[in-house]
């Protein structure tokens, strides 16, 4: 359903108050009066804080500088008047006490009236007492189609032509920004040379860059990592590998289905961030990840409806990688404990999500405790496929040894001993491996010479391995992966890692 039929739905059941989410003021007023002409030409009233009401000469002016005397001056009014209240910026006097009970005595009244008052807000922001009084109601980024259109019309009033292919691609990277930013920076680039080039994408990227960044719950993240630059987690490699193409045009034309997701699992520092990043570097996609404690922080209703955005905006800007880390600890509240459910209203909209979404926005979430997790998210349908990543095998050590070392010494890998080192540092993770060698580097740094492999097991002895202090985590997990609920990201079966963990300690 479209946001206008949406409205006009709310509109003609007579919700008194509906609270709509925009930062595109102008558009949204635009289809607010699309939909008075199907309610009979209903007049419109604007008001806001500086100029107060706006529309109709009889009230202009009106409660200027007065939020609660512009809701006084809807009760006034005649009950046969039929009309639509816009207040702007309204989410800022909400908290105020006579306010809020006002708004919700009128909204007692207005409910046999054919009069709504609609509260614009750059986003949710609402407090507990008017939760059951007002609707939200979120106003979605321009579609394609939007955006082709004012695109067009833009370039042909400033007499710039554009080849078909150089127009869609042009469209396409403008998706997740609002029509006022698109102007700005269409308007940014004729100003630099005055005419649009097809290399101005640039700024149209780094506008949506900034954007994202100023939601404060995605983050654009560089990726550079390789898949050869994971040692070990050969199973996961070629499902990954296999998946090279599968965003292409040509893998459509086969009728593959876009690849949904991954959900790795497992103890921390086993290389399931670098496989995140990794995918992303691999299948040419931008990397966004999502800050889950800021999907959680603020007031009541904001968390919902930044899911939401979270959404819209992965999905203006798809193909891409949605990258959540730490999902156990995100909805780790869902059975409603201690945040009056709204992790549970996060939860539902993200699965139903995950569970019908159709656009290519390949989710990779990353866990440590599978107990926390809610049951929903394992179910088949949610993910393509749930890796056990456990900690590296002698082998696997070896490998992850060899990745960082080749990094670090191309020159003279030869000089080091990656047998030994990866049979003398048992139970290690990957970025246990890693803190090791660059300890190592600072003793040989300090001492004026290169460091060695006696140094990198002279640093390994000072570390206490994760794997052992949080021995009862990785058990738990071992016999999770054991039952078979998910594929194991590693070659080598959980046996042999048995007998492995028993090995030189
Ligand atoms: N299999 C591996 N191959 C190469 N390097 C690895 C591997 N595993 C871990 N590392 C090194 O350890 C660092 C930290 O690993 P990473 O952040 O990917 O772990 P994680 O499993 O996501 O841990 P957490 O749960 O704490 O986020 C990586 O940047 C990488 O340098």
């Amino acid at each position: 359903m479209s946001f206008q039929e949406e409205l006009l739905l709310l509109l003609r059941a007579r919700y008194p108050v509906i609270y709509i989410a925009t930062l595109e003021e102008e558009r949204v007023e635009q289809a607010i009066a699309a939909c008075t002409k199907p309610l009979n030409n209903r007049s419109v009233y604007v008001w806001d804080f500086v100029d107060g009401y706006q529309g109709n000469p009889n009230d202009a002016g009106v409660a200027r500088r007065n939020p609660l005397q512009a809701l006084e001056h809807i009760e006034k009014l005649p009950e046969s008047v039929a009309a639509l209240f816009v207040l702007r910026d309204y989410h800022r006097f909400l908290e105020d006490v006579a306010i809020s009970r006002k708004l919700r005595n009128l909204a007692r009244r207005l409910k046999s009236q054919a009069k709504n008052i609609l509260l614009l807000a750059p986003q949710v922001q609402i407090p507990d007492d008017l939760a059951e009084t007002v609707t939200v109601l979120e106003f979605a980024l321009p579609g394609v189609e939007d955006i082709h259109a004012e695109v067009t019309r833009l370039l042909s009033s400033l007499n710039v032509q554009l080849s078909p292919s150089d127009l869609d691609a042009l469209v396409q990277s403008c998706q997740g920004l609002s029509i006022e930013r698109i102007r700005r920076v269409l308007a940014r680039g004729i100003a630099a040379h005055g005419t649009f080039r097809p290399d101005d994408i640039d700024l149209v990227l780094e506008e949506k860059r900034q954007t994202i960044r100023q939601t404060q719950i995605l983050d654009f993240y560089p990726a550079k990592e390789q898949i050869s630059e994971i040692g070990g987690l050969d199973n996961l490699k070629d499902w990954l590998l296999r998946r090279g193409n599968s965003f292409s045009e040509k893998a459509r034309q086969y009728g593959l289905p876009y690849p949904r997701g991954l959900l790795l699992v497992g103890i921390q520092g086993t290389g399931k961030s670098l496989t995140a990043k990794a995918i992303a570097h691999h299948w040419h996609l931008p990397l966004l990840r999502l800050d889950v404690g800021r999907l959680f922080a603020g007031l009541i209703g904001e968390s919902e409806s930044r899911t939401r955005q979270m959404v819209q905006l992965s999905e203006a800007l798809a193909p891409c990688i949605l990258w959540i880390d730490e999902i156990d600890k995100a909805f780790a509240g869902v059975d409603g404990r201690g945040d009056s459910g709204t992790s549970s209203r996060v939860f539902g909209t993200f699965i139903t999500w995950m569970a019908e979404k159709t656009s290519p926005v390949f989710v990779v979430a990353t866990a440590n405790n599978i107990q926390s997790l809610p049951p929903e998210l394992l179910r088949r349908g949610r993910f393509d496929e749930i890796f056990f990543v456990g900690l590296p095998t002698q082998e696997e050590r070896k490998a992850i040894y060899e990745v960082h070392l080749s990094r670090l010494r191309a020159h003279n890998l030869q000089s080091y001993d990656l047998d030994r080192l990866a049979y003398e540092t048992p139970n290690f993770s990957g970025a246990e491996i890693e803190q090791a060698i660059v300890e190592a580097m600072h003793i040989g740094f300090s001492q004026d010479r290169d460091f060695t492999t006696e140094d990198i097991l002279e640093a390994a002895s000072q570390i206490v391995p994760l794997a052992r202090t949080a021995q009862e985590q990785v058990d738990a997990l071992q016999a999770w992966a054991a039952s078979g609920k998910a594929r194991l990201a590693s070659r080598s079966s959980l046996s042999d890692r048995l007998k492995q963990r028993m090995g030189p300690d």
